[in-house]
């Protein structure tokens, strides 16, 4: 499998040059060259399997040539291991059509681990057989932040730079990132949006000296690695719910894009998918495009689902670019606008293709607040804000199919929005029992592209060792 830039400027690459590129070299995002399709009789058989045993079948067709079977097996199985939860993804039925997917039972408490704690193995593994190191960034508006260091904690090949935006992550998202003790670990908080700190992730990979001085990679869902697999999650949940001989819905919180991409890349597998609704928080930028078809950035503002609080949404590059008809030209000019004039308006023939198979919807606070309390009393059933965003959000959606939303994070991970809203504390899981006692550990910076480079060549091994070390 190779794979080409949303752009069409960046050379092609194979798996494992696009695990350790993340950006590629035009700004743009790599994706397949072409979609793997799974047979109906595939998709039949992942019914009731060990989510690892599907997780391999998914994901090899990515992987290709470049790591073994054995290898990918023993992975994924590692990985997989690290969650709480027997089924990794299990499913809840929330009523007569909704289905709560729960993606939070793995080291962090967030669906960012079902992604993170294999792709920190994948890039283990390469580094190793290149002999090589390197420099890990990563932005976060808190979730990705956490998995990432629990993932790459103690690996001698990387040092992990993750920041975070200082002020606007909850309590336990920040400890999750400053306390982990590890040498190779290092967090900032940035003064700044989420916004502001991927802008610095990217203007890094853009500054090709930097880069390579550095051995760049990122974990950011701009690493087509952490997209693949996320796809997995689909196809277990629908395939348990009659897939494919009955189609199903998605309801996604969404910020990034990178997750509900991954339901879209899903779907262009074969897998039934009759509509994936985006859902929003009070920063609505995609609802209002999906709307309006223009996307303007407006200014994002703090919420109770501080991990969406998005406006520079990375992954709307990647289905640009698939529902232009693979138009890298017209990919690169929307860019430049946005960049230029804060907004651009998306092209009819694009514009047709994105709701021919997306739907979206916003819940604001009180809406939160009152999912939390109701979805509470109905079933004694407790979510976090994000999950509640994608569960007001799917209530609203028409139609007969079954409709899973996905709950993208533990309640715990934001107690005093949870409490607000219902009057219960969640407790942290025992794993977490000392965290809040632990000892915290992370820099100020301001929100500068020098800054951050200095303080990421004075502290990276890949740098002071040079990059093949
Ligand atoms: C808890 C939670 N829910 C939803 C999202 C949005 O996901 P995405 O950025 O993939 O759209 C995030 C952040 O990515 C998150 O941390
Ligand atoms: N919500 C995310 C934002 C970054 O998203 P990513 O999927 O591109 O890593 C977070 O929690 O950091």
């Amino acid at each position: 499998m190779k794979y080409l830039s949303s752009r069409g400027e960046a050379p092609v690459l194979s798996f494992s040059d696009v695990l350790l590129t993340g950006l590629a070299e035009d700004g743009g995002l790599y994706v397949p060259q072409e979609w793997p399709v799974l047979s109906p009789e595939a998709i039949r058989g992942f019914a009731g399997r060990p989510y690892p045993q599907v997780a391999l079948e998914v994901l090899t067709p990515f992987v290709g040539q470049d790591i073994s079977r054995a290898d990918l097996k023993r992975m994924v199985d590692e990985a997989y291991g690290t969650f709480r939860h027997p089924a990794v993804a299990p499913l809840v039925q929330a009523g007569p059509r909704d289905f709560v997917l729960e993606l939070f039972h793995g080291p962090t408490l967030a669906f960012k681990d079902v992604a993170m704690q294999l792709l920190a193995r994948l890039m283990d593994h390469v580094l190793k057989e290149r002999g090589q190191r390197a420099t890990i960034v990563g932005a976060t508006s808190g979730d990705t932040g956490g998995a990432a260091i629990s993932a790459f904690a103690g690996s001698e090949r990387t040092d992990v730079f993750i920041l975070f935006p200082k002020g606007r992550v909850s309590p336990v998202q920040q400890r999750q990132m400053t306390t982990s003790g590890a040498v190779n670990v290092h967090a900032v908080a940035l003064e700044g949006t989420f916004d502001d700190c991927q802008a610095l992730v990217k203007a890094m990979f853009n500054d090709r000296r930097f880069r390579k001085a550095s051995a760049l990679s990122g974990v950011n869902s701009i690493n087509w690695a952490r997209i693949m697999a996320q796809i997995v999650y689909y196809f277990t949940a629908a395939a348990s719910l009659g897939a494919p001989d009955r189609a199903v819905s998605f309801t996604v919180p969404t910020g990034n894009f990178g997750d509900i991409f991954a339901g879209y890349a899903a779907k262009r597998m074969g897998l039934p998918v009759e509509r994936l609704v985006i859902a929003t928080n009070d920063n609505d930028i995609l609802e209002r495009t999906l709307v309006s078809g223009r996307y303007e950035m407006r200014g994002v503002h703090a919420t109770t689902s501080p991990s969406m609080d998005i406006e520079i949404s990375s992954n709307f590059e990647r289905l640009l670019f698939e529902a232009s008809g693979r138009q890298a030209e017209e990919v690169r000019r929307l860019m430049a606008q946005i960049q230029q004039s804060r907004a651009f308006d998306v092209p009819a023939g694009t514009l047709a293709a994105i709701r021919a198979e997306f739907a979206a919807g916003r819940a604001d606070e009180k809406e939160v607040a009152q999912t939390i309390g109701a979805t509470l009393d109905a079933s004694a059933y407790l979510l976090d804000p994000h999950s509640a965003i994608a569960l007001n959000v799917a209530r609203r959606q028409e139609g007969t199919e079954p409709m899973i939303a996905l709950a993208t994070a533990h309640p715990a991970k934001f107690p005093a929005a949870v409490k607000a809203a219902c009057g219960i504390e969640p407790p942290l899981p025992p794993t977490h029992a000392d965290l809040m006692e632990r000892k915290e550990s992370f820099d100020v910076l301001p929100n500068d592209l020098d800054a951050v480079e200095r303080y990421i060549a004075e502290r990276s091994r890949a740098v002071t060792l040079g990059a093949a070390a």
